[in-house]
C-alpha cells in the first residue's frame, strides 16, 4: 500500500570531531494524507533531525522520504517549515513576509489581484488581518507565530512541518494557536508533523503521537492513535477518561520506559482556555503597543 508520506528506515550519521555520530536508526513511519501527527521524545532524541530530513535540510545516510511517491533530496516548497522562533523578515510589514513567500511559490500561476487575496485570506485564517501594515518589531510573539503559520499556509504545502512552534510562547497564547491551529486543520485538513515537549498539546492535536527512543541511534519506540472525536474542546478534555488515558500512556512511555530523569517533559493543566489566551494576547499588545 503507498503512503502519502513514507518516512521509510532512515538512518543518519553526522561527521563529528570524535568521529561519526549515529543520530537516527531506522525510523519508519507512514502518514496519510490529512493526518496529524506529533513527534515526542526526551532532548536531544532526533525529532528535529527527522523534520529536517523530511524538510530536506538533512540527507538521511540510509533510507528515503518519499512524498507522493517522489523522494525527497532537497528542501521545498510543497513541505513548509515553521520554527519555534518566528523567522520573519523584520524589514517586512506582516502582509509582506506572506506575499514574499506567495510570489515565490505562485510565480507566474496567480496574478496581482489573486496574490492580494491569497495573502489577506491566509492573514484571516490565524486572525491576523488587523495587524497587515504592522512590522515584526511592533507585534507579540504570539502573533509572530501567526504570521508565520499564515506564511507556510499560503505555501499550499504537500506538509505542514512544525519544530515546537509554541515552545516560546506563554501558556495562554499557546492555548490560543493550538485552538487556531485545530480550526485551521478543521477546514483545510494538512498533513501535520508537529514536534512538541508538550504532552497535553500533543494529545489535543493530534490523530497519532510517535514517541522517540532517546538517543544516540533513536528510532520510533511506540505509536499512539489518539481517538477522541473532534472538534476537540479542551475544557470538555480535561474530564475525560480517555484523554487522561492518553496522557498517561505518553507520560509513561517518557518516564518510565525512555526515563531520562534530567530533562523537564511539560504536562500541564489542559484548562487554559481561549478566552484567557484572547486576554494575554490584549495585555501584550498593550506592552508591544500593537
Ligand atoms: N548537524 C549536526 N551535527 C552533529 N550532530 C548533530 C547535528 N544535528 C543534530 N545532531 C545531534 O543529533 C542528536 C539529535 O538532535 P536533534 O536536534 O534532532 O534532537 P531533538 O530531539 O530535536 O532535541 P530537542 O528536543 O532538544 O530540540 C543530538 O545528539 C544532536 O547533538
Amino acid at each position: 500500500m503507498s503512503h502519502y508520506l513514507d518516512i521509510s528506515h532512515i538512518s543518519i550519521e553526522f561527521p563529528t570531531k570524535n568521529g561519526p555520530f549515529k543520530a537516527l536508526d531506522k525510523v519508519d513511519l507512514k502518514i496519510a494524507r490529512g493526518e496529524f501527527i506529533s513527534l515526542i521524545g526526551h532532548s536531544g532524541c532526533g525529532k528535529s533531525t527527522v523534520l529536517n530530513i523530511v524538510a530536506g535540510l538533512y540527507q538521511a545516510t540510509e533510507g528515503a522520504v518519499v512524498l507522493e511517491s517522489k523522494e525527497v533530496n532537497e528542501p521545498g516548497p510543497d513541505r513548509a517549515v515553521v520554527f519555534q522562533n518566528h523567522s520573519l523578515f523584520p524589514w517586512l510589514t506582516v502582509y509582506e513576509n506572506v506575499e514574499l513567500a506567495v510570489k515565490q511559490v505562485f510565480k507566474g500561476k496567480k496574478n496581482k489581484a489573486e496574490i492580494r487575496d491569497w495573502v489577506a485570506h491566509n492573514l484571516e485564517l490565524v486572525h491576523m488581518s488587523h495587524a497587515l501594515h504592522k512590522y515584526p518589531a511592533e507585534i507579540s510573539g504570539g502573533m509572530k507565530q501567526r504570521v508565520g503559520i499564515a506564511r507556510a499556509l499560503a505555501m499550499e504545502p504537500k506538509v505542514l512541518l512544525m519544530d515546537e512552534p509554541f515552545g516560546a510562547l506563554d501558556a495562554l497564547t499557546r492555548a490560543h494557536l493550538q485552538d487556531a491551529l485545530m480550526e485551521i486543520q478543521a477546514e483545510l485538513n494538512n498533513t501535520v508533523i508537529l514536534i512538541t515537549h508538550d504532552v497535553d498539546e500533543a494529545v489535543l492535536l493530534s490523530d497519532r503521537i510517535v514517541m522517540m527512543t532517546n538517543g544516540p541511534a533513536a528510532s520510533v519506540g511506540d505509536i499512539l492513535s489518539i481517538d477522541l472525536p473532534r472538534p476537540r474542546d479542551r475544557l470538555a478534555l480535561a474530564d475525560s477518561p480517555d484523554y487522561n488515558h492518553y496522557r498517561a500512556e505518553v507520560l509513561t512511555f517518557l518516564h518510565q520506559k525512555q526515563a531520562k530523569p534530567d530533562v523537564p517533559i511539560v504536562a500541564k493543566s489542559a484548562t487554559a482556555t481561549p478566552a484567557d489566551a484572547a486576554d494575554t494576547d490584549q495585555k501584550l499588545d498593550k506592552v508591544v503597543g500593537a
